[in-house]
């Protein structure tokens, strides 16, 4: 595929900081929180994890689009990243069994980019200032003008995003009558992480985040599952309401990520807004319980507060993030019920922890029996 003539692109940071580089994806302009992702490969999974809503992703790996994409390897139906700011962008990719080039795939779906840029030089000025807004362009080149467009972007603090990417209808996975019922509810999840559940012979029915304790138990599950998902967890008062009126049940439980979140608020433990999060494929997480540690896949702008799980009566911490000590991981001490902040699915990611998953099962299991 020969490249396309190449146009210019420019992105300003909510600080005054402009880079000038070319347009790549989607010409057009779009603003979101920047955040930088320093995972080697798995581009398109980064993308299409809806947990990345209303983000700007920064890949600090230096070529994009080299392996194309390929149409079973989406997260979700499509990608609901605001954009991506790449260093080397490929158009001619090298990989027999792709389907699409990445520069169609933005394309298609909307996705505006800028490349040509020196990306670890944007991930060091995000690691010192801290988490901000950004937009990208590829027509408006007056500097006021762009940052009269940044300030109508909203900050990613106090944003409910979860009812934006949540499933409109229910809808079931796996085999029917394993006897393994786990209900999801739907933050906005990866279909990896169904895919974990299905591989483990259960059947699964997709909840929309806002469905009623009713609806839910009408289908007769044995376990929760709280899924991923955006924005800020301390907005979400919907769901921690309804995370408490799970855990009223006693029925296992198990959260991810956001689920990690939700379930920490629902028994009273605070969540924050990090500096600028974790996002990446080498991130190491010690396992308390067994004293190993585990490589794991991240994305996360909000954490669960130390200080306030620490004194806290219901819960502990059961994994502990061994770069900067923050909370990876608790389980409730009265309550089948425990969830962790990293991504055990691994899409894209080493598979250190998909034991997750056979806990979860386990746990099931023994309280079915
Ligand atoms: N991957 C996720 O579920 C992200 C959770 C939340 N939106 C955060 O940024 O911390």
């Amino acid at each position: 595929m020969k490249q396309p003539e190449r146009k210019k692109a420019i992105l300003l940071l909510e600080d005054g900081s402009v880079f000038e580089g070319y347009s790549i994806g989607k010409q057009g302009t779009s603003g979101g929180e920047i955040c930088f992702n320093t995972g080697m490969t798995g581009y398109q999974e980064i993308y299409t994890d809806p947990s990345y809503t209303g983000q700007i992703i920064v890949n600090t790996t230096a070529h994009i689009g080299n392996y194309g994409v390929h149409e079973d390897e989406d997260e979700s139906a499509s990608p609901t990243i605001k954009g991506i700011v790449v260093n080397d962008f490929t158009y001619q990719f090298s990989r027999n069994t792709a389907t699409e080039g990445l520069n169609e795939y933005l394309e298609r779906h909307n996705t505006v980019g800028i490349s040509g840029l020196d990306t670890r030089k944007i991930v060091r000025h995000i690691r010192t200032k801290g988490a901000m807004n950004a937009i990208i362009s590829s027509e408006i080149f007056d500097i006021d003008e762009l940052k009269a467009e940044l300030e109508k972007v909203p900050s990613m603090e106090s944003l409910e995003l979860s009812s934006q990417v949540t499933t409109k209808e229910a809808y079931e996975l796996g085999s029917d009558n394993t006897g393994l019922r786990v209900a999801v509810i739907d933050y906005g999840i990866k279909r990896s992480i169904l895919q974990n559940f299905v591989k483990r012979n259960c059947q699964v029915k997709v909840f929309p985040a806002k469905t009623a304790l009713s609806d839910i138990e009408a289908w007769k599950p044995d376990g929760y599952f709280l899924s991923n998902g955006p924005g800020d967890p301390a907005a979400m008062d919907y769901a921690v309401d309804s995370v408490k009126e799970l855990l009223n049940n006693n029925k296992p439980l198990f959260g991810i990520c956001l689920g990690n979140q939700l379930l920490a608020r629902a028994v009273g433990i605070d969540t924050f807004k990090m500096h600028h999060g974790h996002r990446g494929l080498n991130h190491p997480v010690k396992n308390l319980k067994t004293g190993k540690s585990e490589i794991t896949s991240q994305n996360h702008g909000f954490s669960v507060d130390m200080d306030s799980l620490k004194n806290n009566k219901a819960a502990e911490l059961t994994h502990l993030d061994l770069n900067d000590n923050t909370v990876e991981g608790l389980r409730l001490v009265d309550k089948p019920a425990f969830s962790v902040q990293y991504h055990p699915e691994s899409s894209p990611g080493p598979h250190d922890s998909t034991y997750l998953f056979d806990d979860f099962i386990q746990l099931i299991k023994d309280q079915k029996s």
